[in-house]
């Protein structure tokens, strides 16, 4: 029996038993059979196999990890150029209000940053902005905000305050004075779907701020948002900032306040100046798609129902909405008197302000009657449905009182929902497609770009290939950074034609009018005033391809340059499009033609340029609007 069982398993588990000479041998291959088909084996067989997966699954997050840090969007000396520039003050010296701010506005690409560093650079403050492009809403969004803000010249980085060597770059590169820290995961009903996203932004994110600024040398001061749904179920009306906060109703609310007792710590340990404003549900052009006046505007225009929360025993929730241009002014008087951090290189040398002010309109709204107004400025009536609020993390109203932002700030909020909506709905009427517009010009711009940087490479490889000196691996893209066939193939799908050596989109040959000084083409081309200036923006951005790509083919031509307009409108137009974004490219730092050759000095003295340009560009760049106005 014993011996039936050695020869039917092996004494060690994972080996094969050693045959024995004789009659008795066994064919290999039943040996094999034998080995697979014993139960302690086939765990061993799987422990190698669940081995090798693990292995490789890290070898290959690693290199993936690797392969961002080293594809990094941020760095460089170009790079470090155009933050410095766009971190800048540009108060002529001497003037009444001072040196000026050189502020990082974190979330910049987002409906409160982009205002408000609209507002500072209007003022002469240098403005850097970060943004890490979040999907929370149609990113399209984001970027025509980040297009705008290009147009006057303030530079957005994309990336996440998560990202210390970033942060730490960025105060390595530019002493900035304040820190207007507006990235957050917004949204009170969303925390519900994905609470991690308020965890990373606002705790994770706003520690990883914070430890960057405690270590920067010197230490900027902090303003950053916090929110009425502090107050959670607080029932004592108006809320002051002496009111209990300890009771939130949303995951939401409990990060903003736990970002409140963090930032506490760091003023306390470090010596960090900090402001923390509590936001009452700002609305405005260029606002967030997820918010109720927002949403409510969309569905009404679009013949769709909305839906309408209702408090318990049928009262009608309410809220204190605060117009974008009241919260701006707030934000500004927050940073103006924010007073310094007195810390250095991590150490605490005396102690700091920290201070929270409420930021509100002061006359709560109830939702019906928001509805209501919106109704009378769009000349539509809404369909809704009235539903009993979900537990889904809403208080049933807010109302601010403003008494010590008043005092401090000299913060007085001056438009009522009525005059606020009716300024959102005429501008949300071409929102929509300036949005549009923006995007896909900046996308057709970068296409264009790509294309141009292509092409040369295109057509001499084609010639060559006819000419069989080249196969087809010749063309493979890990070889050529900017993949000719991909590029192609892009443009087909983005319909554009392709013509010999020459790419024409309508957006390029729009904007090749606005750069060549016909800028009437896109007037003509536009029935009434607001679509004319939103054409007029998208020729601004595109007209970038349009005139690099007009670019004389020849030293020899190169006398034939366009009039300083069409320059001054590619500059701002390159700026406005992220041309950043083509610096890291390998073809950019190692200019193999002609052209890029050129398109690398423009890329080079593009931000000095541009801000030259920006204050002169007729389009209007510093029209004292964040509209479109020409
Ligand atoms: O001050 C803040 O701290 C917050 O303000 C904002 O939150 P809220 O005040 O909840 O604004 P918002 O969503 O516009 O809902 C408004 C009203 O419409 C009701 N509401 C909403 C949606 C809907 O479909 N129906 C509805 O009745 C809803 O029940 C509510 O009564 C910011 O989003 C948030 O990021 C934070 O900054």
């Amino acid at each position: 029996m014993r011996v039936v069982e050695e020869e039917q398993y092996p004494s060690t588990p994972g080996k094969v038993k050693v045959e024995r000479a004789g009659a008795g041998a066994m064919p290999m291959s039943r040996h094999l059979h034998r080995c697979f088909a014993s139960t302690g084996t086939m765990f061993l067989w799987a422990l190698f196999l669940v081995a090798m997966t693990a292995t490789y699954l890290s070898v290959h997050s690693f290199v993936d990890t690797s392969s961002r840090y080293f594809a990094a969007s941020w760095g460089g000396l170009h790079w470090e150029r155009q933050i410095r520039a766009s971190a800048s003050p540009r108060r002529p010296p001497g003037s009444a209000e001072g040196a000026g701010l050189s502020v990082l506005v974190t979330g910049a690409a987002g409906f409160v940053g982009t205002h408000c560093a609209l507002a500072l650079r209007r003022r002469g403050d240098g403005v850097v902005g970060i943004d890490n492009f979040n999907s929370y809403y149609d990113p399209s969004l984001k970027k025509a905000r980040r297009a705008l803000l290009g147009s006057h010249g303030i530079f957005v980085v994309e990336g996440d305050i998560n990202d210390g060597r970033l942060l730490a770059k960025l105060f390595d590169v530019v002493p900035f004075t304040h820190v207007l820290h507006l990235a957050a995961q917004a949204g009170v009903r969303y925390a519900m779907e994905n609470p991690a996203s308020y965890v990373h932004s606002n705790i994770a994110g706003l520690v990883s701020l914070l430890e960057a600024c405690k270590d920067a040398d010197p230490q900027p001061a902090i303003v950053w948002a916090s929110s009425s749904s502090v107050y959670g179920l607080n029932d004592r009306v108006p809320f002051s900032e002496a009111h209990r906060t300890d009771r939130p109703a949303s995951l939401y609310a409990a990060t903003k306040k736990a970002g409140e007792e963090i930032t506490h710590t760091y003023n306390h340990i470090y010596g960090l100046s900090v402001t923390g404003l509590r936001f009452f549900t700002v609305y405005g052009p260029w606002g967030r798609p997820d918010m109720a006046y927002f949403s409510f505007t969309r569905n009404i225009l679009q013949g769709k129902p909305i839906t309408v929360y209702r408090g318990r025993d049928h009262v009608d929730l309410a809220r204190d909405f605060t117009y974008i241009d009241d919260i701006v002014r707030g934000c500004l008087a927050s940073l103006d008197t924010a007073g310094r951090s007195t810390g250095t290189g991590g150490k605490k040398r005396g102690p700091a302000p920290y201070r929270i002010f409420n930021l509100g309109n002061t006359s709560p709204v109830t939702v019906p009657t928001l509805v209501a107004i919106l109704e009378r400025h769009l000349r539509v009536k809404a369909k809704k449905n009235v539903v009993e609020m979900p537990g889904n993390g809403d208080v049933p109203y807010t109302h601010a009182n403003i008494s010590l932002a008043r005092e401090q700030l000299g913060y007085k909020p001056t438009t009522s929902l009525e005059m606020g909506l009716k300024k959102f709905v005429s501008e949300n009427k071409h929102e929509e497609q300036r949005t549009r517009l923006l995007a896909s010009a900046y996308q057709g711009c970068k296409l264009e770009l790509e294309c141009m940087m292509a092409l040369p490479r295109v057509t001499n490889l084609q010639r060559r290939r006819q000419a069989e000196e080249v196969t087809d691996n010749e063309l493979d893209p890990v070889l050529d950074p900017v993949d000719p066939r991909v590029v192609r193939r892009q443009l087909h799908l983005a319909g554009v034609d392709l013509h010999g050596d020459h790419v024409a989109t309508p957006a390029v040959q729009h904007g090749h009018a606005a750069a060549t000084g016909s800028i009437s083409h896109s007037h003509r081309s536009s029935r009434e005033g607001k679509e004319r200036r939103a054409g007029d923006e998208a020729a601004r951005i595109t007209c970038l391809a349009a005139n690099w790509m007009e670019l004389p083919p020849h030293p020899a031509k190169a006398s034939t340059t366009r009039s300083p307009g069409a320059a001054r409108a590619a500059c701002v137009a390159a700026t406005a499009s992220g041309v950043a974004e083509y610096q890291p490219s390998a073809s950019m730092r190692t200019p193999r033609s002609y052209r890029e050759k050129r398109l690398c000095r423009c890329a080079q003295y593009l931000p000095a340029t541009a801000a030259a340009a920006a204050a002169s560009f007729p389009c209007g760049s510093d029209s004292g609007s964040e509209r479109f106005d020409s």
